[in-house]
């Protein structure tokens, strides 16, 4: 079931004291987000990063010792493809100054509504990495983490796999037993967000020769199916649910526009999420659609793939498959809507927010609807309860650990077997003693 919306306090003026804090307590704010080559030297080193990540590739317990050599193997291999999109949009990814506008704007919108909090950014696979704001935030002495990963639908592969390094560092670390964290592990379905991402669609659909007509393209980065089809990520649901909220949104503001979902940037030769983009692209050219405004949806701020693989290979695409008119909604980054929703969810979760008289507990809390909020445990036990392991996502080559050399490494083992014992019962002797008499 989709989650209602749930409302934001926008506006209602808090202060530290409402915030049930004492004096000596203090508030930090770790935006997550996935990191970025900053140059192209960096982009090697950044690809192994990822892809020695066991949540993007996932290895058997059996091969795990694998990781690190593969993740070596394909981040070599693909790195030159990766460093022509970095090159085309400056030479780095943006990733790391926009993440940090947004944490010096939410930190200023906290302090107008009067909380006084830090707020740090930790990044999965590039600097500042994760470990480095746990440290920081050890070394400042906070009292409260709230916690937000900068994905507004939750994947296995995104906020999951930062949530489970979050994990390690907690367990890893006595000093952070009385750290009181709360995880926000997806927020979709908030009216700020809606609100922000509808007004964005319609300012983009105003420019267009005939708004009213133009296809409402939603393009998310994809998943490998296997992800949600055999380990239950909700990145899919999320993602419909989300599509099919902003579009009530338009449809609110009287907007009713023909909208559809794709899903960019596979990786590798596995299935990922379908319709992809490209195909998708080439289909609605192909049953005449002229006007075609593109939405990046799973991601906040601007990056590789909005800057490079929208920007400039998509939109060439479109073209070429008859599109006339083409636009792109702009991502997030500092708009002012998201960031005080982003204020919002911090303020909900302090601790006085439950309790505190004349609160009022949205649909989601009271009914328990929607994706749960909670400490780290509770989001990982809910959303990647049994940590399966899957076949890896990315295959870079037919004889390596494929299913098909699995099949055949095992049917010719089981051959072996057989014709060892055959020799052995048919002449008496043990082979080995028979290849020691030759
Ligand atoms: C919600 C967003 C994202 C999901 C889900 C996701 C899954 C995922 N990604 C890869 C492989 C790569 N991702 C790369 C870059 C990249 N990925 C995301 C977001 C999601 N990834 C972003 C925002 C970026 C760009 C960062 C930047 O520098 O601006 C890359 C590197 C670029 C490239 O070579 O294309 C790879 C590789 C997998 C395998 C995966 C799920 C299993
Ligand atoms: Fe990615």
């Amino acid at each position: 079931m989709a989650p209602s919306r749930e409302a934001s306090d926008t506006g209602r003026n808090w202060q530290d004291a409402d915030a049930g804090l004492r004096p000596t307590e203090r508030v930090g704010v770790l935006l997550l987000n996935l990191g970025g080559p900053e140059t192209l030297a960096d982009v090697q080193p950044f690809l192994y990063n990822l892809f020695a990540d066991d949540s993007i590739i996932r290895l058997p317990p059996y091969a795990r010792f694998l990781q690190r050599p593969l993740a070596k193997l394909i981040s070599t291999l693909r790195a030159p493809k990766s460093s022509e999109g970095y090159k085309a949009i400056g030479g780095g990814s943006p990733l790391r100054r926009i993440t940090e506008e947004q944490a010096e704007a939410l930190a200023q919108s906290l302090k107008g509504r009067g909380l006084d909090a830090k707020v740090y950014v930790g990044m999965r696979y590039w600097t500042p990495f994760i470990d480095d704001a746990m440290e920081q935030i050890k070394q400042d002495g906070m009292t409260h983490l709230i916690v937000i990963p900068l994905y507004p639908q939750f994947s296995i592969s995104t906020s999951g796999s930062s949530l489970r390094l979050l994990e390690d560092i907690f367990e890893s670390d006595p000093a952070f037993n009385d750290l009181k964290h709360s995880v926000i592990a997806s927020w979709y379905f908030r009216e700020g967000y809606l609100n922000a991402m509808a007004e964005l669609i319609q300012r983009e659909l105003q420019k267009f020769d005939n708004p009213e007509k133009t296809e409402i393209f939603f393009s998310a980065h994809g998943v490998p199916v296997s992800y949600v089809e055999q380990d239950g990520d909700p990145y899919r649901d999320e993602m419909e649910q989300c599509v099919g909220m902003i579009m009530d949104e338009l449809a609110n503001r009287g907007w009713n526009n023909h909208f559809s979902l794709a899903y960019q940037s596979r990786v590798g030769p596995v299935e990922w999420l379908q319709p992809y983009t490209d195909a998708k692209i080439k289909e609605l050219g192909a049953s005449g659609v002229k006007q075609l405004l593109a939405v990046p949806i799973s991601f906040v701020s601007e990056h590789i793939e909005t800057l490079e693989e929208i920007d400039m290979e998509y939109r060439e695409l479109a073209i070429e498959s008859g599109v006339k008119q083409w636009g792109r909604v702009p991502a997030l980054n500092t708009n002012a809507t998201f960031i005080d929703d982003l204020a919002s969810m911090v303020l909900e979760k302090l601790p006085s927010a439950a309790p505190r008289p004349g609160y009022t507990p949205s649909i989601n809390e009271t009914m328990n609807l929607g994706p749960p909020t909670g400490r780290v445990e509770d989001i990982l036990q809910t959303y990647d309860r049994e940590r399966r392991v899957l076949p890896p996502p990315v295959r870079m080559w037919e004889w390596g650990w494929t299913k098909s050399a699995e099949t055949w490494n095992g049917r010719i083992a089981m051959l072996a077997v057989l014709i060892i014992l055959l020799l052995e019962v048919t002449t008496g002797q043990g082979v080995l003693t028979q290849w020691l008499a030759l």
